[in-house]
């Protein structure tokens, strides 16, 4: 295992997700000679079957729910029908009208060397490409960045073997043998996947049942933001069974769907279904790529420092291998950081900052969070205060039909210091931005209140929130003085 006298590349990068795509175009425009290798599609999860085709679904069911609540607006139609071929129609056409941007040929000429095949390290240096024809090369690098993402964490269930479950990876290809959305769909695991395809799916016309073990759906994010959650997909006809674990499944009387046994506080329940889709999580992908053979793994999992290096400083990782957050735009972040220290870190080297990653869930109404919720202030012992603002209130968000949601803002006990929002609400991904610039530059409530917002817009929403604060905070002497001045100034 001796290091080559001279190395092949600079740069080889494993998995063309965001991560690797990111790390290899970073290091292209820096001129370094990179190899990306992907053995599967260009662009990762997030194209083929996670973010990408998730929304596209999620468009076709909020218009169809708009078209049922149309009659609040005075504009008359019928129940709309849903063709379900159609829907996942559009699913495949968003993938493909995105696919440019990550294919082979944008990336070679970025001046990326793309390979397709499946790699494994075989020594610190050395990558070992196996083409689908079976050939195989070595390429040797100077730095090597993991980014070959994670897949669903599928339990041993006891019987899981006698239903044919479908995860985020199968189930665009089984929708997209469908006529119809499966009647009576079981969605197992209540985090951003559950919920997002619970409400679309019920949109769309399948009875859901969504499990979810802890007491709560998306049990990670503020609490009033899982109770509007909870509150819109109940209004929806979505049946929610939370502390509810699923223990083990029994095939189905016709060979079709199954049954679920799940264990809650009282006993066991049974639950009938058509289609079940795990949403249990994602696990980094760290088999067959020869990461045991260097020591790389601790308990099953990548170690890596605070710069994504592991024991060998020029092997990186980024996105979903990396964790400990699995978004693409974690992944396309922590990209930057992988790209510079691998080809530059022996000279100067940076560490990842977490302090401020930013979240959403595409529901209706949106959820989107960054920074502390509030649980985690109390869990760490931080002296916070509270301000909220009330989207009902708000004037575009009452005549556009969306007056439900609010903004809810941590600071610091008597400071104008902004420790997390959560905003629930019409666009609440696209609103949250604001604070994400603000906390990102150190700027407070103040500076956002005295920043013009465009009236009608959902973005004023931040600035009432502001208001709020600043009216709590209002100096009272200060104000005494001042009702004493006005008075003497009138006689
Ligand atoms: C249903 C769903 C919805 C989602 N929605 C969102 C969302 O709205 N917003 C958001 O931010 N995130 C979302 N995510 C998460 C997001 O998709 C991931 O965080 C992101 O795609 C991770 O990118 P990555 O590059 O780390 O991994 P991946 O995209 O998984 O890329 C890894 C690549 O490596 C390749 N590979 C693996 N092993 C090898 C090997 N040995 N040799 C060569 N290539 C290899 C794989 O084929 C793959 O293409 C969603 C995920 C799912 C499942
Ligand atoms: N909008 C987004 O950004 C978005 C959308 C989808 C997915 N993602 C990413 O994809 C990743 C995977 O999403 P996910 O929803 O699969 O994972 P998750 O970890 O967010 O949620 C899984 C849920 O399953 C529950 N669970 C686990 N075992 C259970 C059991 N036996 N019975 C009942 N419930 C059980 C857990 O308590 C948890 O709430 C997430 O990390 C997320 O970051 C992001």
């Amino acid at each position: 295992m001796q290091k080559p006298k001279k190395f092949d590349r600079n740069l080889i990068v494993i998995g063309a997700g965001a991560a690797g795509l990111v790390t290899a175009y970073i290091s292209a425009a820096v001129k370094a000679k990179v190899t990306l290798i992907e053995s599967g599609k260009m662009g990762g999860d997030c194209l083929n079957t996670g973010c990408v085709p998730s929304k596209a679904l999620i468009m076709c069911a909020r218009l169809a729910h708009g078209a049922r609540r149309s009659s609040n607006f005075g504009v008359i139609l019928p129940e709309p029908s849903i063709d379900f071929p159609r829907v996942m129609q559009h699913v495949r056409d968003s993938i493909k009208a995105i696919e440019p941007n990550d294919s082979v040929e944008r990336y070679t000429e970025l001046g990326v060397e793309v390979l397709k095949g499946t790699a494994a390290l075989v020594d610190p240096w050395t990558v070992k490409i196996v083409h689908s024809s079976g050939s195989e090369k070595n390429l040797t690098a100077r730095a090597i960045v993991l980014a070959a993402g994670a897949e669903p964490i599928v339990p041993p269930f006891p019987g899981l073997d006698r239903v044919s479950y479908l995860t985020s990876d199968t189930l665009w290809e089984r929708l997209s043998q469908l006529q119809a959305p499966p009647q009576r769909l079981t969605l197992l695991g209540g985090g951003a996947i559950g919920c997002e395809l619970a409400q679309a799916l019920a949109r769309l016309g399948s009875e859901i049942t969504l499990v979810e073990r802890a007491r709560v759906i998306l049990p990670e994010l503020d609490r009033e933001v899982s109770a509007a959650v909870t509150v819109a997909l109940e209004a929806e006809g979505v049946t929610l069974l939370t502390g509810h674990e699923a223990v083990e499944f029994e095939g189905g009387s016709d060979q079709k769907g199954g049954v679920l046994v799940l264990r809650n506080a009282e006993g066991r329940v049974k639950i009938e279904f058509d289609e079940v889709i795990l949403a249990l999580g994602r696990r980094a992908k760290t088999t067959g790529m020869g990461l045991e053979k260097l020591q790389l793994l601790e308990n099953g999992k990548l170690k890596l420092d605070d710069c994504l290096r592991t024991r060998y400083p020029h092997i990186l990782a980024a996105g979903d291998m990396a964790g400990p957050y699995q978004f693409t735009h974690m992944a396309s972040y922590q990209a930057w950081y992988a790209a510079v220290n691998g080809l530059f870190g022996d000279i100067k080297k940076f560490a990842v900052d977490y302090s401020l990653v930013p979240s959403a869930v595409f529901v209706d109404p949106e959820v989107a969070s960054v920074g502390l919720s509030e649980g985690k202030a109390r869990e760490q012992g931080i002296d916070y205060e509270i301000t909220r603002y009330n989207i009902g209130d708000l004037d575009r968000a009452i005549v556009d039909g969306a007056a439900r949601g609010f903004v809810k803002v941590l600071t610091a006990r008597g400071k104008d210091k902004i420790l997390g929002v959560s905003i629930v609400g019409e666009n609440a991904a696209e609103l949250i931005s604001e604070f994400i610039l603000a906390m990102k530059y150190g700027l407070g409530l103040n500076k956002i209140l005295s920043t013009i917002h465009i009236y009608p817009t959902m973005s004023e929403a931040n600035k009432f929130v502001a208001g709020n604060w600043k009216r709590a905070h209002a100096p009272a002497a200060v104000l005494r003085l001042l009702a004493v001045f006005n008075r003497w100034r009138r006689k």
